[in-house]
């Protein structure tokens, strides 16, 4: 049978068998659908498994080069099982929950490293099902870059597939499913109207939500950032290598230009504290800026705004320091709600940035788990102006398009006399999802600042690439 028969075949039997329904279903998020999907029922009907598996494996071995296939648990398990027997490639299970006993696996099989598995799911509507299996299996080393879907719901899944780098391949659209049973008299256009309306209005609820931003390389983040400071440092990281951000907390101007003579090749930010210069002059900023041009670094001057939006706006934009004129970005606190970011975006001409507290590194700070998680939906009303948020844990926020600044860092981790907490690289980049690392001390007062500088680089930009691989423990 030629493949676009099979494909109407398919489309006609799963409506047959009930695997699709029409009228009026609740979805797992809350949301109402004009459609529902039960693939888990296919199982009970050989001709379909037949009928399906064929297609996947014409899918499979036009231009698929895989040594393993691997389906999403649990109802494409047993799809996945014929395939692979089909292809006779071998099979790779992933289990939701690794065994509390025995090995622990979480991948069941013999597989060696670098080796690609093909991945197959029933459905598609945000992808996140089929990410959770892809990061298992690079976890354990393996390529996981194609998978292959019955049915794509059009809901923004393939998307988010792709800037995870999996390509998607559906046996069947539901636009297309739609239209052949159209075509067939098994629903009527008002249906099919009904279906349409939706997909175009409904896309899978916090689907970029879902993307896991630690596997992501700042490459891709780029892409997504809607501010443009933000997609900047994204790209000066990935062309420099390199996500340090020195604090140059110096009382002298001449200080800070020498040290960033030295550093400034090995860092994508220079956090300023400009209020601490004794020598504060308008030459020191045509310098800072030669320099930020020189070796291509941003300038985040870390203003800590924390009053009233009219009071914020002439701090940013006036006196002395004129900082809206020099600095890419500021940062500042939440604390006054809303009227602080409505203050900076005016001022800002949509091409600088923030930097939003969410989090602080000292012991004993005030913030509590409330506070951030209003700050970051504060944050969500001004995607253009925000440039990332300045915290210490990975699941702070989720969208992948935003940065995370963590400063309390060393080599080790230790305590200053005063609060400060300081983390190892490995902690805050591997587990706590720190972006851009803040670094002051640890190179500002060390005997050598140009090879420390280069010493937290190489360290922090290893961590960085061992999370995006997915190799972590
Ligand atoms: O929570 C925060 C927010 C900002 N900082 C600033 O970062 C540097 C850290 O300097 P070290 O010498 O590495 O301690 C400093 O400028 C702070 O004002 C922070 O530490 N914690």
């Amino acid at each position: 049978m030629e493949y676009d028969k099979k494909i109407i075949e398919l489309a006609l039997s799963l409506y047959k068998i009930d695997a699709v329904k029409f009228g009026e279903f609740m979805t797992k998020s809350g949301i109402n659908t004009p459609v529902y999907f039960d693939l888990r029922v296919i199982v009970s009907y050989p001709e379909v498994m037949e009928l399906i598996t064929s297609l996947l494996y014409e899918f499979a071995i036009v231009d698929s080069k895989f040594e393993h296939v691997c389906g999403v648990p649990y109802t494409a398990l047993p799809i996945a099982t014929l395939l692979s027997v089909k292809v006779k490639k071998s099979m790779l299970m992933r289990r939701k929950e690794a065994k509390s006993y025995g090995t622990k696996k979480v991948i069941e099989g013999h597989y060696k490293v670098g080796e690609k598995c093909l991945i197959i799911e029933d459905v598609v509507t945000s992808g996140s099902s089929v990410m959770e299996t892809v990061n298992d299996l690079r976890k354990e080393g393996l390529k996981a870059e194609e998978a292959i879907i019955i049915l794509d719901r059009e809901q923004g899944g393939r998307q988010n597939l792709e800037v995870n780098d999996v390509k998607m391949k559906a046996l069947l659209t539901m636009s297309k499913l739609i239209e052949i049973l159209v075509e067939n008299n098994k629903i009527n256009k008002a249906t099919a109207n009904d279906v349409k309306y939706y997909l175009q209005n409904v896309k899978a609820p916090n689907t970029v939500a879902k993307i896991n931003r630690m596997a992501l390389a700042f490459e891709k983040r780029a892409e997504m950032s809607k501010n443009a400071i933000a997609k900047q440092l994204f790209n000066i990281m990935a062309v420099k290598k390199t996500n340090l951000c020195i604090s140059v907390d110096l009382t002298s101007s001449t200080q800070i230009l020498e040290l960033l003579e030295k550093v400034g090749n090995h860092v994508c930010l220079v956090k300023t504290h400009v209020d601490i210069i004794e020598d504060f002059s308008s030459d020191f900023i045509t310098s800072l800026k030669e320099l930020a041009k020189k070796y291509n670094f941003l300038i985040l001057e870390d203003r800590k705004y924390a009053d009233i939006g009219n009071t914020v706006a002439l701090q940013y934009t006036g006196g002395l320091y004129n900082i809206s004129n020099w600095a890419d970005c500021v940062t500042c606190h939440s604390l006054p709600g809303e009227g602080i970011l409505k203050a900076l975006n005016i001022k800002s001409n949509c091409d600088k940035g923030v930097f939003l507290l969410a989090e602080m590194s000292c012991e004993g700070n005030l913030i509590t788990p409330e506070y951030t998680n209003e700050t970051v939906k504060m944050a969500e009303k001004y995607p253009d102006l925000i440039t990332g948020f300045v915290c210490q844990h990975k699941d702070t926020f989720k969208d992948p398009g935003v940065i995370q600044l963590t400063p309390g860092v060393q080599l080790q981790s230790s305590k200053d006399d005063l609060g400060q907490v300081y983390n190892t690289p490995e902690k805050v980049v591997l587990e706590n999802g720190g972006d851009v690392i803040v670094v002051g001390r640890g190179i500002v007062s060390a005997k050598n600042p140009e090879s420390e500088a280069i010493l937290y680089k190489d360290t922090l930009w290893k961590c960085y690439i061992k999370r995006i691989s997915g190799k972590v423990e």
